[in-house]
């Protein structure tokens, strides 16, 4: 492992696991914004993030609301590059793209404005988990006929995860839950 990702592997193994409609669900800082997130641990996943990817290259950073936003914010700072939030929000802007977002516990509308045709994008999240999310993100991205360059996810639950997505997806960290505790899988 990165060795500056420790204190969030650390803090993930203590993270509680509750309940939530049938699914193990971690509560971290990274994926609710609860315990709260340390400085180092977000630089860190920034810096990390932004060693994954190639900046020259990319015109603007997409990341779902909400969990993606705190990550997306940190890398844009890094990377200096224009961040684009996909809203769970309607605005009725007339290039405006709907997709339907299903996640492994619940389901939603996501909103996409703000990414136009030819546009270089880096999708950024705070968790990869059956990959609803990432797919309709990415669905929205194809309808614009945007460039998807890269998807980078904090975490990825390999014990959830869909792998016949059509993207492929770099995570800093692998995770699944085991007796209701969050263990890193190397
Ligand atoms: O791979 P998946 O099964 O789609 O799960 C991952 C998604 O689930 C969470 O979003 P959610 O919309 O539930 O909540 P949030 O608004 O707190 O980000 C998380 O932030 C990811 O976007
Ligand atoms: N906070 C979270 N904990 C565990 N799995 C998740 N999948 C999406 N969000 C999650």
């Amino acid at each position: 492992m990165d060795p500056t990702l420790e204190p969030l592997a650390r803090s993930l193994r203590e993270a509680p696991v509750v309940e939530r409609n049938g699914y193990d669900y971690f509560v971290h800082g990274v994926t609710d914004g609860i315990p709260p997130v340390e400085p180092d641990v977000l630089r860190a996943i920034a810096d990390a993030i932004a060693e994954r990817i190639d900046p020259a290259s990319v015109d603007k950073l997409v990341a779902p609301e909400a969990m993606g936003i705190h990550h997306g914010t940190a890398l844009a700072l890094a990377v200096d590059l224009p961040m684009v939030v996909v809203r769970k929000r309607e605005y009725g802007f007339p290039d405006e793209v709907a997709v339907h977002q299903e996640t492994s516990y619940g389901d939603d509308e996501l909103y996409l404005n703000g990414v136009d045709v030819g546009d270089r994008v880096v999708v950024i999240d705070d968790v990869f988990s059956s990959g609803g999310t990432v797919e309709a993100v990415c669905d929205a991205l194809e309808t614009v006929e945007a460039d998807i360059v890269d998807v980078v996810t904090v975490l990825r639950r390999v014990d959830a995860a869909d792998d016949d997505i059509s993207h492929e997806v770099t995570s800093l960290l692998d995770v699944r839950v085991e007796d209701g505790k969050v263990v890193i899988v190397d």
